[in-house]
């Protein structure tokens, strides 16, 4: 089921009531073709060697610069490694196991703005036609990744809530998630809890440290439990699927085990009449303030 020329239809927001919905052939095969091809030539064109993963030797060196190059990253097109090390890109001495193509997770955070073949999608009649249907009046658009979770190495993206991140007053954020290529149970798809974007306050955020130095999670509601694991429901997407995601349901996805890669692109929205925390961890830039959707 797809949406119409008029944005979602009746049945579609009934089901999105779960917190997510899956819309199947949102875009084409040759969209897909055509971001991913950016996407590879983008992985190709990195310069591994100015990177502050390998730039600087200390730990501490390592850990500040690659806090600046995270914290600055919303008006850039930035890459970032698998970050796990025992399952990810580094052995132990933190030489790249493998090849540098392989071994990112994601680029982000300003392809809709930065890369024409991503803008054009991210604003496409249809996209808007979505973001309007689900109550936006004037949204915004930030945080867009590629995320690759690559054959065997890319690594499970643990429960949250999107609004940890993007927090606004009121809540506001939304997903828009596209499958890139086929998402399967075995190269990492989507698990979703259904309806727990009404049962469970979003409790913490990720927020810049005063003074800018890095990130840190606080919380804002203790006590709360997570639903177990057999609450999640698992969402294999075809490539060409848009899954709009809840900023307050809870997401997860598991390790890439099989040798196919996952690539999917995402960005959010928030809406432009709420208050954005202005400790959010990505802050919009005078150059780039968060692009008007409609
Ligand atoms: O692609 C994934 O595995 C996770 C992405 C995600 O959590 C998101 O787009 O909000
Ligand atoms: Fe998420």
């Amino acid at each position: 089921m797809t949406v119409t020329a008029t944005g979602l239809t009746p049945e579609q927001k009934r089901k999105a009531k779960d917190g997510y919905l899956v819309l199947r052939d949102f875009f084409t095969l040759e969209d897909a073709q055509t971001l991913r091809t950016r996407a590879r030539e983008l992985l190709e064109g990195f310069d591994l060697e100015s990177h502050p993963k390998t730039k600087f030797s200390t730990g501490e060196e390592v850990d500040h610069v690659g806090d600046d190059y995270f914290l600055n990253s919303g008006d850039k097109v930035r890459f970032f490694f698998e970050e796990t090390r025992a399952e990810g890109a580094f052995d132990n001495e933190g030489n790249l196991k493998v090849d540098k193509v392989c071994a990112i997770n994601k680029i982000g955070h300003a392809l809709h703005e930065l890369e024409p073949a991503f803008k054009e999608l991210s604003m496409r009649p249809r996209v808007k036609q979505v973001v309007e249907s689900m109550g936006f009046e004037d949204p915004r658009i930030l945080q867009s990744m590629v995320i690759f979770k690559q054959p065997e190495i890319g690594g499970r993206v643990p429960p949250h809530q999107d609004s940890t991140f993007l927090y606004t007053t009121p809540l506001s954020a939304m997903g828009l998630w596209f499958a890139l290529e086929d998402c399967t149970p075995t190269n990492g798809c989507m698990h979703f809890v259904p309806g727990s974007h009404k049962t469970v306050p979003v409790y913490k955020r990720f927020v810049r440290k005063p003074g800018n130095v890095g990130t840190t999670f606080i919380t804002l509601k203790d006590g709360i439990k997570e639903p177990p694991e057999d609450a999640y429901v698992c969402e294999p997407t075809p490539v060409g699927s848009l899954v709009l995601i809840h900023g307050s349901v809870l997401h997860k996805s598991s390790q890439n085990q099989s040798n196919k890669s996952r690539w999917i692109y995402t960005f959010h929205v928030i809406e432009g009449n709420a208050k954005y925390a202005p400790d959010n961890w990505l802050q919009p830039t005078p150059e780039m303030p968060f692009t008007k959707l409609l």
